[in-house]
């Protein structure tokens, strides 16, 4: 799979082990990765009036020597600004005497109109903030709007995080080496690399495989295979029941998105689970979806003692307090190993806000032997009501976080955002890259749950469906376009779960 997402610790250890094993040694890759940057340059800018190459120290700007070279052979109009030596005997000092260009000090670095910036300072490497001549360098780009080719990373955005150290290039187009790093993918990073390259320089899928890789983009290449598809003998239930609860009469249209969604994603049989003073509202707007009262867990646990398989959401118009917290646990079991048929529970925006100053007990139920499986969707303000450390652990990408959470609550955590991060328990994490602007519209996230609770009840495992469901909404929101509103959504499936069924 080329969807694995390599840290920059994992990049250094893949790099270690592709010159072991040949053919390529340091200098040899980092030829080669300079070989890409130039090659790119040419063909995106072919009447360049110049290309201004920025080297660091360290082995980022030993791809920038290599380019540089490669660019001024070609008989292109070349400058080359270095900040720092490289340090002796390494490839990039090697890289360095191989470039038969004169650097000039950074520091006096200057720039007209038609020439094409290329960023080689800092990538997998970047300690600190970017400050002084690199900092300046940035303005001069910024302000004249030059075209900026980075290498690896725009220099300034960790390749961790995403985040940006002092100041960062904006790019047009970043080429990277091997596989995508979080910062390609995390905002507001993925904003700062434009287009992201990705070059092949000699690290062999074999010796990716090796590092075992847990962190992926959330492309369908990470689900498809599992994606639901009904037999020809199935039925109704055996396709999947969901249920999802309804809040009171005058907020019961969440629910009802909700349960659209789950029906859209495949689910066989969807029921809206009303309390009874909102059984009428709910009954006025359902047709193919059913509808059937619970007032306390008493009611709720015959549901749950039917042993067709299904799948619930609780949060959305849900109303935050107690209700929210006993109907919660009870989908996921006494803690006593109970098997009782449902696949799963997707916590939602009150469900997840129900448990602010409970935190434990969802957690320590989720984790019980024989639990249901627990998939959250908190958005930031939700997720820093459960997990108040975490959020204000700056020290931690959101990648990071949603992963530690995730293995703290027993949950598949849907970290929302335009940067969603996918997170199960197992350690396994997906970063979404195709999110649109125009799914920040209301009711958005209770289709997202509905998807998720459609997947999971026709079986799809809990971090499988989580990953679809996101992937599958954001696509949604990007092919309807302007105008979308949240009651679009579920329509917007279809054709994309026509040509999912299409494409195997
Ligand atoms: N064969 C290979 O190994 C291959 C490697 N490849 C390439 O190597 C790159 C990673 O190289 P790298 O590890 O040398 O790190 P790099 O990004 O050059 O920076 C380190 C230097 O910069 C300095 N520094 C950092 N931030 C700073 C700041 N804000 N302001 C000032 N200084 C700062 C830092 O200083 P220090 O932290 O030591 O104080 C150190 O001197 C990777 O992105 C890819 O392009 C590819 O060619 C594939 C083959
Ligand atoms: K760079």
């Amino acid at each position: 799979m080329s969807n694995e997402v390599l840290s920059p610790a994992e990049m250094a250890e893949a790099d270690r082990r592709a010159i072991a094993a040949g053919p390529f040694d340091g200098i040899g890759l980092m030829r080669r990765a300079g070989q890409a940057v130039a090659s790119l340059a040419l063909a995106r800018h072919p009447a360049a009036e110049r290309f201004h190459v920025l080297c660091g120290p360290g082995n980022n700007g030993g791809d920038g020597y290599g380019a540089a070279r490669l660019l001024h052979e070609s008989g292109a109009a070349v400058s080359l600004w270095a900040v720092g030596a490289p340090r002796p005997g390494g490839d990039a000092a090697l890289a360095a005497a191989e470039c038969p260009l004169t650097p000039q000090a950074l520091a006096g670095f200057e720039a007209g109109p038609g020439t094409v910036v290329i960023d080689a300072l800092y990538g997998a490497g970047l300690s600190k903030p970017l400050a002084g001549d690199a900092a300046r360098a940035v303005d001069i780009a910024t302000e004249r709007k030059l075209p900026v080719i980075a290498v690896d990373l725009p220099s300034g955005v960790s390749g961790d995080s995403g985040r940006v150290l002092g100041c960062a290039f904006q790019a047009e187009v970043t080429v990277t080496f091997a596989r995508k790093k979080p910062g390609h993918l995390l905002l507001p990073g993925r904003q700062l690399c434009g287009e992201v390259v990705l070059a092949d320089i000699g690290i062999g899928d074999a010796v990716i495989g090796e590092l075992r890789i847990k962190t992926f983009e959330n492309t369908p290449a990470l689900w498809q295979a599992g994606f639901p598809r009904p037999a020809a003998d199935t039925h109704k239930y055996r396709r999947g029941h969901v249920n999802v609860f309804s809040g009171g009469p005058s907020a019961t249209g969440a629910a009802r998105l909700s349960a659209l969604a789950a029906a859209r994603a495949g689910a066989g049989a969807v029921t809206v689970l009303s309390p009874g003073n909102a059984m009428q509202v709910n009954a006025a707007h359902l047709t193919s979806i059913m509808l059937r009262k619970v007032d306390d867990t008493a009611t709720l646990a015959a549901i749950l003692d039917d042993s067709r398989p299904a799948a619930f959401v609780l949060g959305p118009g849900f109303g935050v307090g107690e209700k929210a917290r006993d109907f919660a646990l009870a989908v996921l079991g006494d803690g006593q190993g109970r098997q009782n048929g449902v696949e799963g529970l997707v916590l939602d925006a009150d469900g997840i806000t129900s448990f602010e100053d409970h935190p434990a007990s969802l957690f320590i139920t989720a984790g019980a032997k024989g639990a249901a499986k627990l998939v959250m969707t908190p958005h930031e303000g939700e997720f820093s009501r459960l997990f108040s450390s975490l959020a204000g652990d700056d020290s931690l990408s959101k990648l990071d976080k949603a992963r530690k959470a995730a293995a703290r609550s027993h949950a598949v955590m849907i970290y929302k955002g335009a940067d969603t991060v996918i997170a199960a328990p197992d350690g396994r994490a997906a970063i979404n890259a195709n999110a649109a602007p125009w799914l920040a519209t209301a009711g958005s996230g209770d289709v997202l749950a509905g998807v998720v609770a459609g997947l999971l009840a026709q079986g799809m495992p809990a971090f499988e469906a989580a990953c679809a469901a996101v992937w599958l909404h954001a696509e949604a929101g990007s092919s309807f376009g302007p105008g979308l509103i949240a009651e679009d959504l579920p329509q917007a499936l279809v054709p994309l779960l026509r040509s999912l069924a299409n494409s195997t």
